[in-house]
């Protein structure tokens, strides 16, 4: 990784999406969820900009912005955001950005019918972050993904993060590696992905989180951690606590396609457990001790299941003609899969897409629930560790057969990563 003596490189950041496995919602209102990475990812490129202006690309939603820096810099009304700090993590506020809201509607509308949706807020998060952590320096700005946008798999989270991670890394606020000495040829196709300095990452999460408030509305902060961290964690209350799984974790995602947005998915939670006090403090109460149990299996190593003394307990289970055998950890944490997506529907946030997916796998002996915000968007399917892939080509072929979908989830990897080339 290199940056050329005249100061021009390129940065980018990319960072994961990721899967809740169990605590989605109940987290909003404090109790615990556990979620882990997912090895798809949203990246952020940052290039010198050209003639005094900051272009914004954003291809999966149909945004191509460029902006004079002027115009950028009537829309800071108080003195003292004219400053970068990004070191100094702010928050958004409409009574700070009068005129914010209403040149994004501006901008959003003259765009095409499919940049229309979600435009609004992923440009506010930008115009945001952008001014806060790099000031009015003109950037050429592109953030592409392989995560399908608003499906529950995080791709808001991994936008902020991404985002704000480049943002940090061009602003010389996250460092980069040692100039190479004069002359010094830098091929292009050796890009190497760097871990963000441990002293940086926690910067990384809070910026995201801020980005997340601007799109989510009340963000746990669950997703941007996920993200910016990696690997499988638990998280209660803003707490982080990585956990050393010792069950290999497999699962299919589908995604039903149904379109939704988290804000309003939140949103309508915390209205039901405004009108539902009792009854929705103890479904929360319920998923927290969901997650709970789950935190605990992850951690125990695998056990293989016996025959109890009646029959009842069985080591193999069938899936379709295929037997598969299936550890006393899988067959407690499929349990805990339908309790949780039996709870989910009961606070409203499932949907008939999601449902007749839990009954086609539920066929297969396999159980699912909702991943992220619901309402559509995906699900996740646990796969036990032996499962032959025969069997899993046979559910996907079921799966598909409806119309939805599906792949093998590769999860728990990393968090955010950096990488710089130099500019010619
Ligand atoms: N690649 C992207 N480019 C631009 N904006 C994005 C991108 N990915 C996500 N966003 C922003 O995030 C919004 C979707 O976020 P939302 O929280 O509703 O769904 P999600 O994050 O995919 O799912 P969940 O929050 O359930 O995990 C989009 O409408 C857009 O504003
Ligand atoms: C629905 C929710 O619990 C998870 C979205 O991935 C919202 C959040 O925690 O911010
Ligand atoms: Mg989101």
């Amino acid at each position: 990784m290199a940056v050329t003596e005249s100061g021009e490189f390129r940065v980018e950041a990319r960072a994961p999406g990721k899967v809740i496995l169990s605590g989605e919602h109940a987290v909003v209102h404090g109790t615990s969820a556990v979620a882990a990475a997912l090895g798809l990812y949203t990246t952020a490129t940052i290039r010198p900009g050209m003639d005094d202006s900051c272009v914004l690309d954003l291809p999966q939603l149909g945004v191509y912005s460029k902006w004079p820096l002027k115009m950028i810099e009537e829309l800071i009304t108080q003195p003292h955001l004219l400053n970068p700090k990004p070191a100094h993590v702010t928050s958004y506020s409409e009574s700070e950005w009068p005129q914010l809201a209403a040149f994004v509607e501006r901008q959003v509308r003259s765009l095409s019918a499919k940049g229309a949706k979600g435009a609004d807020a992923a440009v506010t998060a930008f115009l945001f972050l952008y001014t806060s952590i790099l000031g009015l320096q003109p950037a050429t700005v592109r953030v592409s993904s392989e995560l399908p946008v608003g499906a529950g798999l995080g791709s808001s989270a991994a936008y902020c993060v991404a985002l704000t991670t480049a943002l940090l890394a061009y602003s010389r606020e996250i460092e980069l590696p040692q100039l190479p000495s004069v002359g010094e040829e830098v091929s292009t196709d050796r890009k190497i992905w760097f871990d963000v300095d441990e002293k940086k990452v926690d910067l990384v999460n809070k910026w995201a989180f801020e980005g997340e408030r601007i799109i989510h509305g009340r963000p746990s902060g669950i997703d941007n951690t996920v993200s910016t961290y990696g690997y499988v964690v638990k998280f209660k209350k803003g707490q982080i606590t990585r956990l050393h799984t010792q069950m290999p974790l497999r699962m299919l995602l589908t995604n039903t396609q149904v379109g939704r947005n988290t804000k309003a998915l939140v949103a309508g939670v915390g209205e039901r457990a405004l009108r539902h006090p009792a009854a929705m403090g103890a479904i929360f109460k319920a998923i927290d001790e969901i997650a709970e149990e789950v935190v605990t299996i992850l951690q125990t190593p695998p056990e293989t299941a016996r025959l109890g003394k009646s029959g009842e307990v069985v080591s193999s289970d069938e899936c379709g003609p295929h037997p598969v055998a299936k550890t006393v950890q899988e067959i407690r944490l499929q349990e805990l899969v339908d309790m949780n997506q039996g709870l989910l529907q009961g606070i409203g946030v499932s949907h008939l897409s999601i449902e007749s997916i839990c009954q086609i796998t539920a066929a297969y002996r396999l159980s699912s629930k909702l991943t992220g915000a619901g309402g559509g968007g995906c699900v996740l399917t646990l796969l036990p560790h032996k499962l032959s892939s025969t069997s899993v080509e046979l559910v996907k072929v079921d799966i598909e057969g409806k119309g939805f979908s599906c792949f093998e989830a590769v999860i728990g990897g990393n968090g955010v990563q950096v990488s710089c080339q130099a500019v010619s």
